[in-house]
């Protein structure tokens, strides 16, 4: 089974993904890491040099790799990919996709950081991060929320995803319809 977090910049996708990753000893990617790689070019200079649209076509493309790939894995996604180039179909076909749906607050607070925001270009150019993080979260929730499972909530931190048992796997496709609100804690302990 294939894994995808998707949500805002900053809402945890790359934490969270390495976490849950190393927790079921499954491969973790992170699909601007693995961008990063084929372009031999860090994000910002990437959106520099050639474009946003030259990032999307690349973002599709490594995406469509990864998913065609045997094998599970959790694949941290970027906070765009669900919304260009018809990735969303991809998601949907080809894994489990949970939507990490944080309050704009919660993602401003996390980024506000000089070294989240410097790695993140739209953010840099972007102005007040907040109304950026709101308006940018308008257009995209109707992408976000084809999610098959919604993580709602600043609740889900990381110590609540430090498990004691060792699940057998995480069997999320056993609830191919189940679309729900519930945090990670809750998602694993039901579904394995
Ligand atoms: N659940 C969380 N609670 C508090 N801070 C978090 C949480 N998840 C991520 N962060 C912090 O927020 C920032 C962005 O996290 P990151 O995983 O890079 O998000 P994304 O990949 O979704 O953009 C990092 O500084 C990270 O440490
Ligand atoms: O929201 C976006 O469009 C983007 C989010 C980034 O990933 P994160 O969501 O991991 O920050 C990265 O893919 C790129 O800077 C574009
Ligand atoms: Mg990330």
């Amino acid at each position: 089974m294939k894994l995808y977090l998707i949500g805002m910049p900053g809402s945890g996708k790359t934490t969270l993904g390495r976490a849950l990753a190393a927790h079921y000893a499954l491969p973790f990617l992170d699909l601007d890491a693995e961008i990063v790689a084929r372009a031999g070019q860090v994000i910002p200079a990437i959106f520099l040099q050639h474009g946003e649209a030259h990032f999307r076509r690349l973002e599709a493309e490594v995406l469509r790799d990864i998913a065609a790939r045997p094998g599970p894995l959790v694949l941290a996604t970027g906070g765009g990919t669900p919304c260009f180039h018809d990735n969303l179909a991809v998601l949907l076909e080809a894994g489990v996709t949970v939507w990490l749906d944080v309050p704009v607050a919660e993602l401003a607070a996390r980024l506000s950081k000089g070294v989240e925001k410097g790695s993140r270009p739209l953010l840099a150019t972007s102005g007040p991060t907040e109304k950026w993080l709101q308006e940018t979260l308008s257009t995209r929730t109707r992408f976000y929320q084809q999610a098959r499972l919604r993580c709602a909530g600043a609740r889900a931190r990381l110590r609540r995803w430090r498990l004691r048992r060792r699940p057998r796997g995480l069997r999320l496709h056993q609830r191919p319809n189940c679309r729900r609100t519930c945090n990670f804690v809750n998602i694993i302990l039901r579904h394995r």
